[in-house]
């Protein structure tokens, strides 16, 4: 459903990648391989050559915002620019998705400047999927978060990828995390992408 053919960015590549629907493909390598660089490229972000698509259509039949929209990027360091939480949701508040990521009702009152790291990871996590995006790149989701918010990240993750069949994207260094959450295993080293492990797919 998503189609990365012969992607250049800088000295990356050319490297491919392809998601079927449902499919959670887990990128690890070392710091500054460029795992980064290559989400902002797969979310329109960052100049590339190569194809892009999304369920056959080229990603030049979308404006930016509408290919960012579909093909949505977590990065490392969220961004936050209003006063509250609340503010930064669109639609309905999703109390009850906020709840299975633990937080309480009040959440959307809170002020971002008391947000510790890890709530600002898990709080842009929920802001991400009420976008309902098809294709979503995650980088280091869980890198702020202790083991037992880790799990709940990671359930709420998958039940979102189980229950609209979207592409997943997953970079992380850690191993353990990748081969749990992932269907298809790669790493991106020396500028080149290649499969190491776990093809459900
Ligand atoms: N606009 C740019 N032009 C050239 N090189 C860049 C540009 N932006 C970033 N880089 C370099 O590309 C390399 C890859 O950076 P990137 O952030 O993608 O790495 P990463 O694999 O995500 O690393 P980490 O695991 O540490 O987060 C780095 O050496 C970075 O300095």
């Amino acid at each position: 459903m998503f189609r990365a053919q012969n992607i250049r960015i800088h000295n990356i590549g050319p490297l491919s990648l392809n998601l079927s629907p449902g499919e959670c493909a887990g990128i690890s390598g070392p710091s500054g391989a460029g795992k980064s660089i290559l989400m902002r490229a797969f979310a329109d972000m960052e100049p590339f050559s190569g194809d892009l698509s999304l369920k056959d259509i080229p990603h030049n039949n979308f404006s930016g915002p509408e290919w960012r929209k579909k093909v949505a990027l977590m990065p490392a360091e969220s961004q936050w620019w209003f006063h509250t939480v609340g503010e930064h949701f669109t639609e309905e508040f999703p109390e009850e998705a906020a709840a299975s990521l633990g937080f309480p009702t009040d959440v959307r009152n809170w002020e971002i400047h008391r947000l510790s790291s890890g709530e600002k990871q898990r709080l842009a996590l929920l802001r991400i999927l009420t976008h309902q995006p098809e294709v979503l790149l995650l980088d280091e989701p869980t890198a702020n978060l202790d083991s037992l918010n880790t799990e709940k990240a990671e359930n709420f993750i998958l039940a979102y990828l189980n229950k609209t069949r979207s592409g997943l994207v997953w970079i992380s260094h850690d191993p353990e995390q990748l081969r749990r959450v992932c269907h298809t295993l790669y790493k991106l080293e020396d500028g080149r992408l290649s499969r190491t492990g776990k093809v459900l797919y």
